[in-house]
């Protein structure tokens, strides 16, 4: 089956990495002229920060749940439709979330709040879509079924836990006390809605430090890539067409942990990332082969069955 507009998607939860790896392959892009059309998927939340505070607040005297990561604070379905339209057409609408004042500046709309929809810039070559939800799927709905290309962005979770602290602590101007009360308060969305999507993707990038991280709460600083080693799992090898022996001759200090397992060093996952995505992405936009997920949207949908 032919794709005319490919979708591209990096999922991950808040402090993976996802905003990291869009810029890798922004770069990726530029290098070979793929025009992408970037969405970012905190553009799906349901209220503005105000909204959603009061509404938390509400929720918590109630016992009720209510987190960025689950269907009460995002709208899936908008999400899922914007995929379609794009799927269908290659048009759609697109807003952005903003969270501090850079962001304000760049997008002339307050911290905390959305800025208008407006159209998806025309003659776009694929979509590419970064944040929490690119292959959620709920009884609900059905949003990484229009995924030509699903990535996961899945530090361990003591090392995602670290960056989170650290990127919302020096970049969003929170305390540690409350990222850390933010993480506990989004559990149970992360386990029904964020981690069930990494069984799902076509290719998951997986940093594990070799480094302590027993107590990610008290972590002063991000262990780097050179203290790092990356897992990169391939769902179906075949299907994406990976040549393992090509990439362990490319990547030095590279090797096999399992049949549809890479680990290379840390400071060659940019290096792997574009070994392995500049083709893939390539076929997706100049041939229209979706070889990398060649299950019709029927197999997806019946393979795509919540975890939980
Ligand atoms: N590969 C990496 N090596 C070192 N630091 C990293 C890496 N990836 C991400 N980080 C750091 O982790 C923090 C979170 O990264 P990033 O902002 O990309 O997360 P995110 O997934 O976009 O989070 P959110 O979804 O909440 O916006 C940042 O401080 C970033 O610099
Ligand atoms: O990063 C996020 C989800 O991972 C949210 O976009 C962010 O937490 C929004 O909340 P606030 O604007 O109050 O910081």
């Amino acid at each position: 089956m032919s794709v005319k507009h490919p979708i591209v998607a990096v999922t991950g939860s808040s402090g993976a990495g996802t905003s990291t790896v869009k810029n890798a392959m922004e770069q990726i892009f530029r290098r070979n002229q793929f025009q992408a059309a970037v969405i970012e998927g905190d553009s799906y939340h349901k209220y503005d920060r105000v909204d959603m505070r009061e509404r938390l607040k509400r929720a918590q005297e109630k016992g009720k749940n209510l987190s960025h990561f689950g269907p009460e604070g995002n709208d899936f379905s908008e999400l899922e439709k914007t995929f379609r339209a794009y799927a269908e057409t290659g048009s759609g609408l697109r807003r952005y979330y903003i969270h501090n004042e850079e962001e304000a500046m760049l997008h002339n709309s307050k911290p905390g709040t959305f800025t208008q929809w407006s159209s998806i810039p025309e003659g776009s070559d694929l979509l590419f879509y970064e944040g929490l939800h690119g292959g959620v799927v709920t009884s609900n709905n059905n949003v990484a079924q229009y995924v030509d290309l699903l990535i996961g962005v899945v530090p361990i979770v003591n090392l995602e836990w670290i960056q989170k602290i650290h990127r919302d602590t020096n970049v969003r101007g929170y305390s540690r006390e409350a990222v850390t009360d933010t993480i506990l308060r989004r559990m149970h969305d992360y386990v029904h809605y964020i981690t069930p999507q990494f069984s799902l993707t076509d290719i998951n990038f997986q940093r594990v430090p070799m480094v302590d991280t027993s107590n990610p709460f008290i972590s002063r600083d991000i262990p780097t890539l050179d203290e790092s080693m990356v897992v990169i799992r391939f769902r179906d090898p075949k299907k994406t067409g990976v040549d393992f022996q090509y990439l362990l001759n490319m990547i030095d200090g590279s090797f096999m942990s399992r049949r549809n397992n890479i680990v290379v060093p840390g400071g060659k996952m940019g290096f792997a990332m574009e070994l392995i995505m500049q083709p893939l992405i390539e076929e997706l936009v100049l041939h229209g082969s979706n070889r990398v997920s060649v299950e019709t949207t029927h197999d997806r949908f019946s393979k795509r069955v919540p975890a939980l």
